[in-house]
């Protein structure tokens, strides 16, 4: 796994004696990047190896604290449960103090499962086409679209929140929304009426999404910005993405600790790219605000735990932060659940910029001209 936190937990903790030059008060930058560069030639596990390598070659984010995390043989595990996350990762190797971890537990909920099965899916795709690969093909992919410009455009021209349209055939909790799916006709319906951006999930097992799904949106002349809808667990993912057309991506942060939503961050700013960060409460939001450099913010109001639907977590949540999310210019999307005018009238009112909708398009006969029934009107170009 290619995350750097995967990358560096994957290292044997005897790889990862770093020189005392290493303490985070008296090393330098330079002196930092270039004692884990060592260490990093060290290991013999060439995923981990090439993933740190990698980062440290194209200048990716390097700091003492990160250093310091990783210095300390604590697990992504324990890391991530110390910031409140409650969904454990299965497949990354752990260190032997820790006993048998996740391994032969069984997932203690819908996201979990997908989360471990997604793991699985992304070791094999990544033995397919490695790292490198995808990231040259990601530099043939034609440049990505302004996301963010997309969703401010279509909220002053509407004076109603932006819509993120998703192209979406089923969900573990809804089963089959719309037997006959054709995401290019989805697409090009949601654009003609007025849809600001698309949402395209990818996953296969749980959604019966696809990357093909993404890819034959973007080379069908659809001109709205592309939200590849993934879980997103390693950067692999999103070279990938990127290199099927995606101009965004989402990044969940009841899924990643701190550092892997900094360390994706980067990348998508690198690659052009937006990052939508999914929260659903309190705590998620917190986290995320404190990371610099985040544009999109979404609130979810299903649990991906329980998948239980409640759009008043919108308003909730921007009643406790609201002031703090404006101050910092962030954007928020308010998604799933939203099915009359009176819920997007509701959201609006909340302070939300976008919605993302789903289900309430998609399971009407014609999804795209259902848009003007989500608004109460005719949504302009
Ligand atoms: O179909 P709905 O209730 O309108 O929801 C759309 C979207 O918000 C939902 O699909 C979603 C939000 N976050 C996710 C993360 C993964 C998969 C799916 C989602």
């Amino acid at each position: 796994m290619e995350s750097l936190l995967a990358a560096s937990f994957s290292l044997p903790a005897a790889a990862f004696s770093p020189p005392s030059s290493l303490s985070s008060t008296s090393s330098s930058p330079h002196a930092l990047r270039s004692a884990v560069a060592g260490a990093a030639r060290a290991v013999r596990c060439s995923a981990a190896k090439d993933s740190i390598l990698y980062a440290l070659e194209h200048d990716e984010m390097f700091n003492s604290a990160e250093v310091i995390q990783w210095e300390s043989g604590k697990s992504i595990n324990s890391i991530a449960a110390a910031q409140g996350i409650r969904i454990r990762r299965r497949c990354r190797p752990r260190y032997p103090s820790e006993g048998s971890g996740a391994d032969k537990a069984v997932p203690r909920n819908m996201l979990e499962q997908i989360i471990w099965d997604k793991e699985v899916e992304v070791s094999q795709r990544k033995a397919k086409k490695p790292l490198q690969k995808v990231i040259e093909s990601s530099q043939h992919a034609p440049p990505a679209r302004d996301f963010v410009g997309a969703l401010t455009a279509a909220y002053s021209r509407n004076v109603a929140p932006a819509l993120i349209a998703e192209v979406k055939k089923a969900s573990p909790s809804r089963g089959v929304l719309r037997e006959d799916f054709n995401p290019v006709e989805i697409a090009q319906s949601y654009e003609k009426n007025g849809a600001a951006c698309l949402s395209i999930l990818t996953d296969e097992k749980h959604f019966q999404g696809s990357f093909e799904n993404l890819e034959t949106v973007r080379n069908s002349g659809v001109k709205c910005p592309l939200l590849c809808k993934e879980f997103v667990i390693d950067i692999w993912q999103i070279y990938y993405a990127r290199s099927k057309g995606a101009d965004a991506i989402l990044l969940i942060a009841a899924v990643l600790p701190d550092l892997d939503i900094k360390y994706m961050l980067r990348i998508c700013k690198n690659l052009g790219m937006t990052a939508l960060i999914e929260v659903h409460d309190e705590r998620e939001l917190d986290r995320v605000l404190k990371i610099d450099g985040v544009q999109l913010i979404g609130i979810n109001n299903r649990s991906l735990e329980t998948f239980k639907v409640d759009t008043s977590n919108t308003k909730t949540l921007l009643e406790k932060r609201g002031d703090l999310i404006r101050d910092k210019g962030i954007l928020v999307v308010g998604e799933s659940g939203l099915f009359t005018p009176d819920d997007v009238a509701y959201v609006q009112n909340a302070g939300v910029s976008a919605i993302l909708v789903g289900e309430s398009l998609v399971k009407q006969e014609n999804p795209g001209q259902a848009i003007a029934g989500l608004y109460g009107k005719d949504l302009l170009h």
